[in-house]
């Protein structure tokens, strides 16, 4: 007999699992999309630099506010205008042209009457009122994006307005995925005989991995014998940093990536049996400085234990602050779990009034081969070992939306 962790023992060990950098690379920000960032984005110097008017009005003296003033010349943005405003006058200075000497205050076109060379404020405007002060946006040695993020259209906006053409992005893990089993078929392939099904697990798979930062090498379905499974372990643990299959792990004469992984590769075996529903049969051994994670063949139970265990070791390959997204939300039906298993039920999630709630409103209960539960606007209930949970109840879910 297998000898099961806890659930918990199992996280432990991937947590403390030393995983060497994989390097960074330069690349242009606009190719920096989704990757990780190297080092931090340290403001060089403030923004705006000088006061700017943030609206097209007139600079002013705010001690004027009450007076009619000169006109004395145009201020458009992308230029500088030479001349002071004094008392008594006024600079037409647009959105985006810096503030002119002496003057510190902007009232809007909309408020004021202009009459030949001459402006009356019609309604007064607060001191300061419309000027963008230095370092407004950001100041001078503010550290703005942190070594760890993932870039997205916000950082490259930044990184744009600071002229940073190039950053230091962290490589991704490559992952080899397979699925295996005698009874499953590629797509296209001709069913010979009515036990045979498609084989879903590897472009499930390739897909949530590509989605949350790994370069995949796909290897698709590999054949059911002790010889073809040798191979392609040789082959993925040469090319990839991670190797994950589904099937072949749990107590069945065929089972054999269990035999390859523990007697041909004698492969360290990290754990082998874990009390989690779905996904018991986990295995995952290292084999020098690389990880293979052998997932159970069902459907649900490979795509969750996918994301239990293999996303946050992408997040620890690629040096990412990234963390899978637990929160709390209501249930709306009493929820019993009477095993010795930490449970990952699937859900209907929807955020209402500020919170969270899930139901269970059309998930099919069954096998752990119902992948369909994972459709529409899903999340998992993670439900601990022997408990139960009341309607209206506060629970642990992790949103399954934002990693799709
Ligand atoms: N006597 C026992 N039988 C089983 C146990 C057990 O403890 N004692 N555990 C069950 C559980 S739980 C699971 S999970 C499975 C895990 O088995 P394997 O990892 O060895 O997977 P297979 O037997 O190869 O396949 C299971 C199931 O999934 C379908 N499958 C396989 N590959 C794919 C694929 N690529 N795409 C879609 N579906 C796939 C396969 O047809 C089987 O129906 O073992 C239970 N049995
Ligand atoms: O380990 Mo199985 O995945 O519970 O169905």
């Amino acid at each position: 007999m297998r000898d099961f962790i806890t659930f918990q023992k199992s996280i432990e060990i991937l947590d403390n699992l030393k995983i060497d950098s994989l390097g960074t690379k330069k690349v242009f920000i606009s190719n920096s999309l989704g990757q990780v960032l190297a080092s931090d984005i340290v403001a060089f110097e403030n923004s705006p630099e000088f006061p700017t008017s943030g609206m097209d009005g007139y600079a002013i003296k705010f001690e004027d506010i009450e007076n009619e003033l000169k006109i004395i010349d145009k201020n458009p943005a992308g230029f500088i205008v030479e001349k002071e405003v004094l008392n008594s006058t006024c600079i037409k200075t647009f959105t985006g042209a810096l503030m002119p000497n002496g003057s510190d205050t902007l009232v809007p076109i909309e408020n004021v009457e202009v009459f030949e060379d001459k402006i009356k404020i019609l309604k007064p405007v607060q001191k300061g009122f419309a000027v963008r002060n230095v370092g407004e946006n950001y100041k001078k040695d503010e550290v703005l994006i942190k070594k760890g993020t993932v870039i997205g259209f916000s950082e490259i906006g930044v990184m744009a307005s600071l002229n940073i053409p190039q950053i230091d992005i962290f490589l991704n893990p490559t992952i080899a995925v397979a699925s295996t089993g005698s009874e499953i078929l590629d797509l296209g392939v001709e069913k010979t005989n009515a036990s045979q099904i498609r084989s879903s697990n590897h472009l499930t798979l390739e897909a949530l991995f590509r989605k949350n930062g790994a370069e995949v090498l796909q290897m698709g379905p590999v054949d059911d014998d002790f010889e073809n499974i040798t191979n392609f372990f040789v082959n993925a643990l040469k090319k990839a940093d991670i190797v994950v299959t589904t099937g072949g792990v749990s107590v069945g004469d065929y089972d054999l990536v269990q035999d390859v992984i523990k007697d041909k590769l004698k492969a360290k075996v990290l754990f082998h049996g874990v009390l989690v529903k779905p996904g018991m049969h986990i295995l995952v051994a290292t084999k020098s400085d690389k990880i293979i994670v052998a997932l159970p063949g069902f459907a649900y139970s490979s795509t969750i234990t996918a994301i239990l265990y293999v996303l946050p070791l992408i997040f620890k390959f690629r040096n990412s602050d990234e963390k899978l997204p637990f929160v709390k939300a209501r249930i709306k039906e009493d929820i019993k779990n009477t095993t010795n298993k930490k449970v990952f039920k699937a859900c209907n999630v929807e955020y209402k009034d500020g919170l969270y709630e899930i139901d269970f409103i059309g998930k099919k209960e069954g096998t752990s081969a119902i992948l369909t539960n994972m459709l529409g606007n899903p999340a998992l209930l993670v439900e601990d070992e022997n408990s139960s949970y009341k309607s209206g109840e506060l629970v642990d879910i992790l949103l399954l939306n934002h990693l799709k």
